[in-house]
Formats: structure tokens, C-alpha cells, sequence
């Protein structure tokens, strides 16, 4: 047997309530910890892939960078890793060619006083949210390309969150509209997607 009853009723529920099109795209975001923090949100959240541009060679990386490669640590992710998707891309253009052919509406979270309250978008539509690097904030490249910014609004001395903290307020208000709007209720991924995710997470080399 490859997997026992009590753990097919679990997977099984969690995979229909996988959210296909709910993502985030991380534009080098560079460190590991604050990568698998915002794994483990979406795990929580039931986004099914997640988006990464890996930082660039030639680019100001931070210590636990490394150049075009993505790492994440499991003890932050929870083993969230396990169970959301990661696809990698090179650059900005390719990353925004994807989720724009796959429907997507992608909103760059920026510090700015043009960006509108995070809490105004409707998030029941196809959604992915741009993070920015931690020193730099989202490219100037990625944001002109964006459908939209948005902000959390920041009242006290500090001007920024978290990249991970962010990521969780803005990710569970999508999942509050979700809740609201009865996307959790039924599967929302196709019978051939389902099937496949379902192969890869019962295989028993993944527990
Ligand atoms: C530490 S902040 C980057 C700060 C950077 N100096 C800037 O001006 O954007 C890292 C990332 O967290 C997210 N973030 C942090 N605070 C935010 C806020 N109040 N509203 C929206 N996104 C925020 C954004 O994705 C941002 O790029």
C-alpha cells in the first residue's frame, strides 16, 4: 500500500483546495529563511506554484545568496517545500511572459504613496503578488510591467515589513476573499492537473 486511508483523506482535501491561479512571484528575494516563510504561507493559504527569479549574477546578493540559484530551509518552510511548486525563472520579461499567458493579473507590492490599499483588489480573480528583494524592493523593470501596485499601510516609524510578513498579510486576505467566495469548496485544479499533483504527492519518497 502506498499510502494509508487516514493519509490519502488528508492529502486529498488538501489538494482540493489548491488554488491554481492564486501565486506569488519572488523577484530576488535572496534570503533562504524568507523564502521558505513565504512557502509555508502559501502552503497554508492553498497556493499551488509558486514564481522566482533567482538573484542575478553581477547584482548586490546577501550573504545566503546564491546567484541564480534558489535555496530554501526546511526547518522555516515546516517541509511546505514538499507541497508547493516552484518554478524558477531567469529574468523579469520571461517570468511576466508565463504568468501573463497563464491569465494572471500581477500586482507589485510597492512602498509608494501612488500604490493603492491591498486590501481594495479582488483577489477571487486570477492573482499573483510581486515581492521585491529585501534591500531594494521590486525592480523598476517588473513594476512598470505590472497590472498594478499595492501597499499595506504602514502607520508607525518603520517604513517596510518583512518580505515574508507581507507576503502573509497580503496572501491571507486572498484567502479571506476565497473563503468569502466559496473557492475552497470545490477542486479548482483540471482532472489532469489534479492527477498529476496527486501522483507526485503520494509517492512514498515525499513523506
Ligand atoms: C524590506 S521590503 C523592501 C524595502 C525596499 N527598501 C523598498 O523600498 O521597497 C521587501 C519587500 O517586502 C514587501 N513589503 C514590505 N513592506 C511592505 C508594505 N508595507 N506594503 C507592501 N509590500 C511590502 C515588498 O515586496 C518589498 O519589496
Amino acid at each position: 500500500m502506498l499510502v494509508t486511508p487516514e493519509r490519502e483523506h488528508k492529502l486529498r482535501t488538501v489538494l482540493s483546495r489548491r488554488q491554481p491561479d492564486l501565486t506569488v512571484l519572488m523577484e530576488q528575494v535572496n534570503k533562504p529563511h524568507n523564502l521558505s516563510a513565504i512557502l509555508r504561507t502559501c502552503d497554508a493559504v492553498g497556493v499551488l506554484e509558486v514564481h522566482a527569479i533567482p538573484p542575478q549574477k553581477g547584482l548586490p546578493v546577501l550573504e545566503e545568496a546564491e546567484a541564480g540559484k534558489i535555496r530554501t530551509y526546511n526547518d522555516t518552510s515546516g517541509s511546505a517545500a514538499k507541497w508547493v511548486g516552484l518554478r524558477v525563472h531567469p529574468d523579469v520579461p520571461s517570468a511576466f511572459a508565463y504568468l501573463k499567458g497563464q491569465g494572471f493579473r500581477i500586482y507589485a507590492t510597492r512602498l509608494s504613496e501612488q500604490a493603492t490599499d491591498y486590501r481594495a483588489v479582488d483577489y477571487t480573480q486570477p492573482t499573483c503578488i510581486l515581492l521585491g528583494a529585501e534591500k531594494w524592493g521590486v525592480s523598476e523593470e517588473a513594476a512598470a510591467l505590472a497590472d498594478g501596485h499595492i501597499v499595506i499601510p504602514m502607520l508607525g516609524m518603520v517604513q517596510s515589513l518583512n518580505v515574508s510578513v507581507a507576503a502573509a498579510v497580503i496572501l491571507f486576505e486572498a484567502q479571506r476573499q476565497r473563503l468569502e467566495a466559496g473557492l475552497y469548496e470545490r477542486p479548482r485544479l483540471s482532472p489532469q492537473q489534479y492527477q498529476a499533483v496527486w501522483e507526485a504527492w503520494s509517492d512514498p519518497r515525499r513523506r
